[in-house]
C-alpha cells in the first residue's frame, strides 16, 4: 500500500474545528446507561459514539458484553441525539449485525489485528463498504502486523480507514496500562502522512487521571484525533471503571488541551528555528563521528581479545560504564531511561563488531 492524499478524505470532508471525537462507555450495559452518556455527550466535541457491545476479555467469567441488543440502543442514540455510533467487531458475524444495524464506524481490536486470519474474514465481510473502518494497533509493537491489516481492508475496496493507537503490552511492570511507544506511531506517520491517525489514552493509560497528559503528547505529534471511554458513574462500570472519565470530565479535557498547528510562517520564528536546526546537525554529525571513532577503539579491544582468547562481554566493566554514564547523564537532564536505552544499543553495537573481528 502507498501513502495517497485520499486516504485522509473522510476526514478532511468532516471539516473539524478540533481534533475528531470518538468517546462513549467501555461496554454498553443497559438502554437506559447507552442513552443517558449519549445525551450528555450530543452538545459537545464528540462525532461519534462509541460502546461495545462484544467484550474480548483476559479470561473467561467476567462481562463479555450485551450482544446484538445493544446495537439497537446504538441505533436509538442515533435516533435520539444525531450522533454517529462506533462499535469493535471481532468477526463475520460482528460485522454483518454492525452494517444491519448501520453502525456508522467499525474498528478492529488489538487482539484481533494480531491474526491475518481474523482480519481477512473482517476485510472479506466489509468488503466495498462505505463505513470508516479503523484499526487498532496489535498487542505487540509489531508495525507491519498493524499495517498489513489496513491494506488487507484497503485490498477489500475500503476506502474510509485510519487507525487507532492503543499502547502495547509488556511484561514489565510500567506506569502504563500499554505502553504507549510513541516512536512507533512517529514511523507510522513518516510512512503513511495522510492516513488517519486516532490515540486512544484510555487503554494506554488504564487511570483517569492520566487521560490529559497522553492525550496532550498524542495532539503534540501531530495525531488526528482521540478515543477517550466515558460513563456517567466510571467507578460502577461494567468494564475498565479505573479508566473511564465522566462526560463533564471529557468537555473539560476538551477545552483545555492545546491544539498546536504543523507548522508557523511568521519571518522571525523561521528564521530562530532554522538556526537551531543547523544546530541540531552540526551535534547530529558530531554525535555520529564519536560513535564511529568509539567503535574503531572497540575493534582494536576486538583484536587484543582474539589474541588472547579472551570472551568478548565483559559484565563487571559494562556495569560500571552504564552505572557512571546514568549520573552524568543526570547531571545534564537526561532521563535514566533514555541513557540506559542509548547505551545499550551502543553496547550491542560494540559487541557485534567484536563478534565479527573474532570470528573472522
Ligand atoms: O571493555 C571491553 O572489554 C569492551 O570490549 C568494550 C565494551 C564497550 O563497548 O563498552 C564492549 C563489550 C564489553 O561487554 C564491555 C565493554
Amino acid at each position: 500500500m502507498e501513502n495517497k492524499k485520499e486516504l485522509r478524505k473522510w476526514l478532511d470532508d468532516m471539516a473539524l474545528p478540533h481534533p475528531l471525537v470518538i468517546a462513549g462507555p467501555c461496554s454498553a450495559e443497559t438502554e437506559d446507561q447507552v442513552l443517558k452518556i449519549a445525551h450528555d455527550l450530543k452538545d459537545t466535541d464528540v462525532n461519534y459514539y462509541r460502546a461495545g457491545i462484544w467484550k474480548p476479555r483476559t479470561r473467561p467469567g467476567n462481562f463479555e458484553g450485551v450482544g446484538s441488543i445493544g446495537l439497537k440502543w446504538l441505533q436509538k442514540v442515533k435516533e435520539e441525539t444525531g450522533l454517529k455510533t462506533a462499535t469493535e467487531v471481532a468477526n463475520k458475524n460482528h460485522v454483518d449485525l454492525a452494517l444491519e444495524h448501520d453502525v456508522d464506524l467499525l474498528w478492529i481490536g488489538a487482539r484481533s489485528t494480531v491474526s491475518p486470519f481474523i482480519v481477512q474474514e473482517i476485510a472479506d465481510a466489509l468488503e466495498g463498504t462505505d463505513k470508516v473502518v479503523l484499526v487498532k494497533n496489535p498487542v505487540n509493537p509489531d508495525l507491519s502486523l498493524w499495517l498489513g491489516a489496513v491494506e488487507r481492508l484497503a485490498s477489500a475496496n475500503i476506502e474510509k480507514l485510519g487507525v487507532i493507537h492503543r499502547g502495547f503490552s509488556t511484561y514489565e511492570k510500567t506506569k502504563y496500562r500499554n505502553i504507549p511507544e510513541w516512536q512507533l506511531a512517529i514511523e507510522l506517520q513518516s510512512r503513511f502522512p495522510d492516513l488517519p491517525l486516532i490515540n486512544d489514552p484510555s487503554h494506554i493509560t488504564g487511570k483517569r487521571d492520566m487521560i490529559f497528559d497522553v492525550s496532550q503528547t498524542a495532539l503534540d505529534l501531530n495525531f488526528d484525533g482521540l478515543m477517550i471511554e466515558t460513563h456517567y458513574d466510571p467507578d460502577n462500570a461494567w468494564s475498565d471503571a479505573a479508566q473511564q472519565i465522566t462526560p463533564k470530565r471529557l468537555v473539560q479535557i476538551m477545552q483545555d488541551l492545546r491544539i498546536r498547528k504543523e507548522t508557523d510562517e511568521e519571518a522571525e520564528y523561521n528564521s530562530k528555528i532554522n538556526n537551531l536546526r543547523t544546530q541540531i546537525d552540526v551535534i547530529d554529525n558530531q554525535l555520529i563521528d564519536t560513535l564511529g571513532k568509539r567503535m574503531k577503539v572497540s575493534d582494536e579491544i576486538g583484536q587484543l581479545k582474539k589474541k588472547r582468547n579472551v570472551a568478548v562481554l565483559q559484565t563487571n566493566r559494562w556495569n560500571a560504564i552504564l552505572g557512571n554514564m546514568i549520573l552524568e547523564g543526570e547531571q545534564r537532564g537526561l532521563s535514566e531511561e533514555f541513557v540506559l536505552r542509548m547505551f545499550k544499543a551502543i553496547h550491542q553495537e560494540s559487541i557485534n563488531h567484536q563478534e565479527k573481528i573474532i570470528n573472522a
